[in-house]
């Protein structure tokens, strides 16, 4: 049994900036890894790395114990970029067929997978809708879906829920929470604390140093305070 699905130890360069700086992290199955940082702190770059969309300068990414990129490992990871990556002028029926085909899912089971994700972001109304018509939260909620209808084992979402109301924010958490009792590795950005609060264990990054990990209780109580945002601060001195 592979014990940790994701293992790093890099730093990342662009040009002469330091973006990130010797970050070490292994993640494991059934886990909600937080990543909390202020903007340009440098988590989108992590994202990128883990999903084999940027490469590190130095040191290497392990997924699988298979060192990224490794293009046959995307079926197994679902990714959801900061921003969206959808064909407008496409309809979501067609844009959920299309990421079902590169991402290997099979031809019997597309209908229902589709059927699935989407009525787990509350969008099987506007199925037929072209994506040009859909608001901002409406295309995050797509993007969400396509990155769930693969079943992946490996779940790497840059601030899913951005645009997204309380509750259909609170049944999406309560889906990651479902995904991960069933021992699927979810990373997720975020900026918003009460998402810290759900997340199993949390990775404090700023100026790309991973300042502190831990569950939040650990976190807070290594620093004497009572909310995420306190122990960031006491962290980040
Ligand atoms: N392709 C690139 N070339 C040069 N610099 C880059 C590139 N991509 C990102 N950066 C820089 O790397 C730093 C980290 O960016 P990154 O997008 O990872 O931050 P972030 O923590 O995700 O921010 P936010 O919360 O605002 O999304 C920033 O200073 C950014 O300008």
């Amino acid at each position: 049994m592979i014990s940790h699905p994701i293992q790093l130890s890099i730093t990342k360069r662009y040009g002469k900036a330091t973006i990130l700086d010797g970050i070490e992290l292994s993640l494991q199955r059934g886990e909600i890894f937080g990543l909390l940082g202020p903007s340009g702190s440098g988590k989108t770059t992590l994202v990128k790395l883990l999903c084999g969309i940027e490469e590190a300068t130095e040191g290497s990414v392990q997924v699988f114990e298979e060192r990224m990129p490794d293009l046959k490992l995307m079926k197994r990871i679902g990714y959801m970029a900061q921003s969206d990556a959808l064909y407008v002028e496409l309809t979501a029926k067609e844009n959920l067929e299309f990421f079902a085909s590169i991402s290997g899912v099979k031809r019997a089971e597309c209908k229902e997978r589709i059927q699935d994700v989407m009525k787990l972001v509350d969008l099987e109304q506007h199925l037929n809708k072209k994506v040009e018509a859909y608001s901002g939260g409406m295309k995050r909620r797509l993007s969400l879906a396509i990155a769930l209808l693969h079943n992946p084992d490996i779940l790497l979402l840059d601030e899913p829920t951005v645009g997204i109301d309380p509750a259909l924010r609170q049944k999406i958490w309560d889906t990651f929470e479902e995904l991960r009792k069933k021992g699927v590795l979810i990373l997720v950005t975020t900026h918003v604390m009460d998402e810290a609060d759900r997340c199993t264990r949390l990775g404090l990054i700023r100026e790309g140093k991973l300042i502190a990990v831990g569950s939040p209780d650990q976190l807070k109580t290594n620093t004497q305070t009572t909310t995420i945002e306190q122990a960031f601060l006491t962290y980040g001195g």
